[in-house]
């Protein structure tokens, strides 16, 4: 008898149920809407036939708009509406300055008025810091205005490549969709990547479609010496691909135009100039791809916020934690007077940049490449200190602040770029004898839900 090998998942066992349809998929309400949630979109509650009260997401609305809506998904605990027709819209509208604001899922809030806007992302900060265990009234007077990035002032982007059938989209992603929009009028770009945008778009149209097919995204980070952009691709270039980009690269004044196959490490397909930044004067270069502040403003904004603690808190000695290529060491070092200052950073080619800035610079920066999730600062370490300063990514800096609130010193800056884990490091730090004495939320992400926050923290009792 002949046996055959047969995957027991895919015969035995279970049946598959047939899907049921969710019988309020479809179902269409007259709603008021109540808020604005946390990523941008309207909250409202849909009154269902069997009695019941649903939670619904809208998009592009505003409190106190009179809408129509039918419910389209399912999402999270509630459902994904969309809007079928309007009844009454509220008065704090602003007319969106994208021709594409509703179907790109770039920004969420360009509709809402100023005001509003401005109000909306300091709410943002104040749950934050309450969520890190503070009063609502003491929230309020620790949390500052907001420093908001303005209009065309992004100077990085990481635009999504498609080349199919109907033609070559350069641009980002549409709301909750897969589809790649072309947005040629941007409001939030620098008009530098703006035009670097189109001249792309026009390149791919001229490229045999099987080698442009092979882009899927371009990252480009506007310099003070230039463009320094970085395509993502599933395939190598080939030599002709190779010389249209250099001729690119030449004719766009591109500083530097880089090329990264899958996982594998980027390579430079044209070095014209090297991409640098300014930093208190010094010149420091960037990686393809690297971190940079998303925009100057944002930069500026965080920067004169240090300057402001440094002078108020004197330190001598700075600890300058996921340090990057120093968009904070050198204002701690060599703002008003000179500061020694440990820089610490775990990307080695960040460190390299940095450790050549610092040489050349004769500036008093110790440059240290460390994992600081893994290995944070400890003890003795912490205690040469009388300034801390951390500015991790998304996942915040646990390990380290569960270190600085056993031996952290007087004070620390605390800079975050996901309100989430800001609770919780300040929670910790908290817990551990300091207090926060001052918040001030940068807004670097304009019509975005993203928030920046910037806190200054004080020893008020033994860790
Ligand atoms: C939000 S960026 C801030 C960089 C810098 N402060 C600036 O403003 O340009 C976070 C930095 O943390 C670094 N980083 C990420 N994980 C790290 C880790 N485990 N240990 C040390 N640095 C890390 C990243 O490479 C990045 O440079």
């Amino acid at each position: 008898m002949k046996h055959h090998n047969r995957n027991p998942r895919a015969r035995g066992g279970r049946k598959r149920q047939p899907s049921r349809r969710d019988p309020l998929i479809g179902f269409e309400a007259d709603v008021t809407i109540e808020q604005i949630g946390a990523r941008g979109d309207g909250i409202a509650h849909v009154a269902t036939p069997d009695g019941k009260s649903v939670l619904i997401y809208v998009d592009c609305v505003l409190p106190g708009d009179q809408v129509r809506v039918a419910l389209r998904q399912k999402r999270g605990d509630g459902y994904g509406a969309e809007v079928v027709a309007e009844i009454a819209r509220s008065s704090g509208y602003n007319t969106p300055r994208c021709a594409h604001f509703k179907e790109c899922g770039g920004c969420a809030l360009q509709h809402m008025n100023d005001d509003d806007y401005r109000t909306w992302k300091r709410d943002k900060a104040l749950v934050a810091v309450q969520r890190a265990g503070i009063d609502p009234q003491d929230a309020k007077t620790l949390v500052g205005d907001v420093e908001i990035s303005p209009p065309a002032s992004r100077r990085r982007a990481g635009f999504s490549v498609h080349v199919g059938a109907t033609g070559v989209f350069v641009g980002f992603h549409g709301r909750f969709s897969h589809t790649v929009l072309n947005v040629p009028d941007c409001a939030v770009l620098r008009p530098e990547l703006m035009a670097f945008r189109e001249a792309f778009v026009m390149f791919l149209e001229a490229c045999p479609p099987e080698h442009a097919r092979d882009i899927k995204e371009v990252f480009v980070t506007l310099t003070d010496s230039g463009l320094d952009v970085l395509i993502q691709a599933s395939n190598d270039p080939d030599l002709d691909m190779r010389q249209d980009l250099a001729e690119f690269a030449e004719a766009q004044n591109i500083a530097r135009l880089s090329w990264k196959t899958g996982d594998r490490p980027d390579e430079p397909v044209a070095a014209r100039h090297l991409p640098v930044v300014r930093f208190e004067g010094v010149e420091v270069a960037i990686a393809p791809g690297g971190f940079l502040q998303a925009t100057q403003d944002g930069e500026q904004a965080l920067v004169a916020a240090i300057k402001s603690a440094l002078a108020d808190i004197a330190p001598k000695n700075v600890a300058d934690l996921f340090c990057g290529v120093g968009s904070f060491t050198f204002s701690l070092a060599l703002s008003g007077k000179r500061r020694s200052v440990t820089a610490v950073e775990s990307d080695p080619r960040a460190v390299e940049l940095l450790q050549y800035a610092v040489g050349q610079s004769g500036s008093p920066v110790k440059v240290v490449k460390r994992d600081l999730f893994r290995q944070p600062l400890v003890g003795d370490e912490l205690s040469s200190f009388d300034l801390v300063v951390f500015d991790p990514p998304r996942a915040g800096a646990l390990a380290q602040s569960e270190t600085l609130a056993v031996d952290g010193p007087e004070w620390i800056i605390a800079v975050s770029c996901n309100p989430a884990t800001f609770s919780r490091d300040m929670r910790v730090l908290r817990n551990g004898g300091y207090e926060i004495t001052k918040v001030v939320p940068v807004d670097q992400f304009l019509w975005s839900s993203h928030l920046e926050l910037f806190a200054i923290l004080r020893r008020v009792s033994a860790g």
